[in-house]
C-alpha cells in the first residue's frame, strides 16, 4: 500500500523529523530545506492575501527559523513586517541561526502589543517540537492572538496542536491557512486539530520520496489511491453469484435500520441481499423491500432459522446490528445472531446493537472473531466495548503531551482493533479504520450533514456489500468510508439518510471515470 499511495501517507511529528534527517543524509542541505520551507509559506501568503502589515512570531526551534525566512522574503516584496521572536539565537540549530542572520528587518522580542498594528500574523512559534504546556509569553500571546481575531497563517500546524492527536496542548489559534511540508500529519485531520488549521497546504520541499521507505509508516489519508486497484467492479461476463450475498439481520421494532442497509448493500453491489427477520416483523419488511429477499426467522427459534439459512455457503457476507433490539430478549438473541454469524467464519459487520449488546463482556465477543471482520463502533459504542483503553499502558505511557490528552483516536482504534482482531471503523467527523496489524486509515471527506440518524446504519450496507463481493476487511471499510462521504458531499444540505444509497450510483460513476477510463 506504502507504494501506491505515497502521497496519502502521515507522519507523525517524529517520523517528520526522520525523514528530515534522512534526507540530509541523502544529501540535501539543511539550510535549504529550511529556505524552501519558508519560501512556500511565503508565496502561500502572497498567493491568498494582498500586502498587508504582517505580524511573524518566530519560536525557538527550527518552525521559528522557517520564521525568519518568512519574514525576509515577505519583507523583500515590499510588505510591512514586524518579526517577534522568543528564544535564544545561539542554541538554534546552525540552519536556523544562518536564516535568522540573513533577516534585514529589525527584531523585536515576543509581546501581545504587537498586535495593535497588524493585520496578519504568521505563527511559526512552535511545530513539531512541541513538548510541554505552552507558557508565559508565547501562552499570552497565542491567547491574544486568538482574541484579536486577525487573520493568521500557521506553519507546519498552529503552535500548541500536537501533530500526532489533533489535541491542543493547552493554547492555541484558529488559522486561516496552514503550511506544512512534504506531507500532512494525524493531527492535522483529527479534530479538533483540522478544525484549527483552516486551509491546509502541503509544500513539497525538496525531501525525496525515497525516505519514506526507511520508515515503516502505517498511516494514511483516506483516497481511493489506497484501495481502488482493489474495487470491485462489476465483470461483463459476470453472474450475480459472482457479485456475492449479503445477509442482513433485520429487528422486529426499528425495522427502518436494517433496511437502510439492505438498500446500501445492493446499491454499493452485492449481487443479492436477503434480509433475515423475526416472523413479528416479518411482514413489514417484505411489504417494503422489493429487490431485497426477506427470509423468516420463526418464533422462539430465531438463531437456528439463522444458522440454518447461512449453512447455504453462498451467503458470503453478514451484517448484524442495525436495529437489531436491545431491550430485554433482543439483547440476547442480537447476541446469539451475532455471535452465530461469527461462527460461520465468513465477513461480519458488526454495528450498533450488535456491539451494545456485549458491553458487559465484550472478551466474549472478540473471542467469537476468528475470520473477516469490521466493526463500526461511534464514540459511544466504542467507551462501551472498549472501556479499557483509555487506561492502556500505550496511552498513558506516552511522553506528557499524550497522557493529557487520553483521547488520541487513532491510537485508540489501533488498540481496538488489535485487542478485538477485527478492522474497527471508529466513526465521527474523522472517521479512523485500523485494522489489527496497525495499519490505519483517516478518513477526512465527511461533511456534516452525515451526523444524521441511519446514516451509520447507511455505511454498514456499504461495508457488507463490499465485503460481499470479495473485498479485503480493511479496504472494504477504507472504501466505504470514503463513498459514504462523498456520497454526503454530493447531495449536502437536506440530507437524510434515505438519499445516500439512492446518491451512491452518481459517486460511483465519477469514481469509475477517474480511475477506470
Ligand atoms: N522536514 C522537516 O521536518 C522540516 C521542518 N522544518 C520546521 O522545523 C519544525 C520543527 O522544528 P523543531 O524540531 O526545532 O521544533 P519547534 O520549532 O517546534 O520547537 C522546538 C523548540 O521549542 C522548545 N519547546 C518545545 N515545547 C515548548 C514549550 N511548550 N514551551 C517552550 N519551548 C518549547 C524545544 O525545547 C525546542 O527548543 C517544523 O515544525 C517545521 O516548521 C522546516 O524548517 C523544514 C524542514
Ligand atoms: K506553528
Amino acid at each position: 500500500m506504502a507504494q501506491i499511495a505515497s502521497t496519502q501517507l502521515l507522519l507523525t511529528p517524529n517520523e517528520m523529523g526522520m525523514a528530515d534527517k534522512a534526507a540530509v543524509v541523502a544529501g540535501e542541505s539543511a539550510f535549504t530545506l529550511m529556505a524552501s520551507a519558508g519560501k512556500a509559506v511565503a508565496d502561500a501568503i502572497m498567493t491568498r492575501w494582498s500586502k498587508h502589515s504582517v505580524l511573524v512570531m518566530a519560536g525557538p526551534g527550527n518552525n521559528g527559523g522557517d520564521g525568519f525566512v518568512i519574514a525576509q522574503a515577505l519583507l523583500q516584496h515590499g510588505w510591512p513586517v514586524t518579526l517577534a521572536f522568543m528564544g535564544q539565537i545561539d542554541v538554534m540549530s546552525e540552519e536556523a541561526q544562518a536564516h535568522a542572520k540573513a533577516w534585514q528587518g529589525e527584531w523585536q522580542t515576543l509581546s501581545p502589543t504587537q498586535l495593535e498594528n497588524a493585520e496578519l500574523v504568521v505563527d511559526a512559534l512552535f511545530g513539531a517540537g512541541l513538548s510541554r504546556p505552552i507558557e508565559g509569553v508565547a501562552h499570552d500571546m497565542l491567547e491574544a492572538v486568538a482574541q484579536s481575531g486577525l487573520p493568521v497563517c500557521a506553519v507546519d500546524v498552529p503552535s500548541g496542536l500536537d501533530g500526532e492527536t489533533g489535541q491542543v496542548f493547552g493554547v492555541t489559534v484558529n488559522a486561516e491557512l496552514t503550511v506544512t511540508f512534504f506531507r500532512k500529519k494525524p493531527g492535522h485531520l483529527l479534530f479538533p486539530g483540522r478544525g484549527l488549521c483552516g486551509e491546509l497546504m502541503v509544500a513539497d520541499i525538496g525531501i525525496p520520496v525515497t525516505v519514506l521507505d526507511e520508515l515503516n509508516l502505517q498511516t494514511w489519508e483516506n483516497n481511493p489511491e489506497l484501495w481502488y486497484q482493489k474495487y470491485p467492479w462489476p465483470r461483463l461476463d459476470g453472474h450475480k453469484f459472482h457479485r456475492g450475498h449479503a445477509v442482513v439481520y433485520g429487528g422486529e421494532t426499528m425495522t427502518g435500520a436494517s433496511r437502510l442497509t439492505a438498500r446500501g448493500a445492493m446499491r454499493i453491489g452485492a449481487g443479492l441481499v436477503t434480509l433475515a427477520a423475526p416472523i413479528k416483523a416479518w411482514a413489514v419488511y417484505a411489504t417494503a423491500l422489493t429487490g431485497v429477499m426477506v427470509a423468516k426467522l420463526e418464533q422462539s427459534q430465531e438463531t437456528e432459522d439463522f444458522e440454518e439459512l447461512l449453512l447455504d455457503s453462498r451467503h458470503n457476507a453478514i451484517a448484524v446490528g442495525p436495529g437489531a433490539g436491545l431491550a430485554g430478549f433482543e439483547r440476547i438473541r442480537t447476541r446469539k445472531i451475532a455471535l452465530t454469524a461469527l461462527l460461520t467464519g465468513r465477513a461480519t459487520v458488526l454495528d450498533a446493537d450488535a456491539l451494545s449488546a456485549f458491553s458487559e463482556d465484550p472478551q466474549i465477543l472478540f473471542d467469537a472473531i476468528n475470520g473477516p471482520c469490521v466493526m463500526t463502533p461511534h464514540e459511544g459504542e466504542f467507551m462501551r466495548l472498549f472501556p479499557d483503553i483509555n487506561n492502556s499502558p500505550e496511552i498513558n505511557n506516552t511522553p506528557e503531551i499524550k497522557k493529557n490528552h487520553p483521547d488520541n483516536k487513532l491510537t485508540r482504534a489501533r488498540l481496538a482493533a488489535k485487542q478485538s482482531g477485527a478492522v474497527v471503523v471508529l466513526k465521527g467527523a474523522d472517521t479512523v479504520i485500523a485494522a489489527p496489524d496497525g495499519l490505519a486509515i483517516i478518513n477526512s471527506n465527511a461533511p456534516a450533514e452525515l451526523a444524521t440518524g441511519g446514516s451509520g446504519d447507511v455505511l454498514t450496507g456499504f461495508i457488507v456489500g463490499l465485503l460481499a463481493q470479495g473485498m479485503e476487511p480493511f479496504d472494504a471499510a477504507a472504501a466505504a468510508v470514503w463513498m459514504h462521504g462523498e456520497v454526503g458531499n454530493d447531495i449536502g444540505a437536506g440530507l437524510i439518510a434515505e438519499d445516500l444509497p439512492d446518491h451512491l450510483p452518481k459517486v460511483l460513476s465519477t469514481f469509475k471515470t477517474q480511475y477506470f477510463s
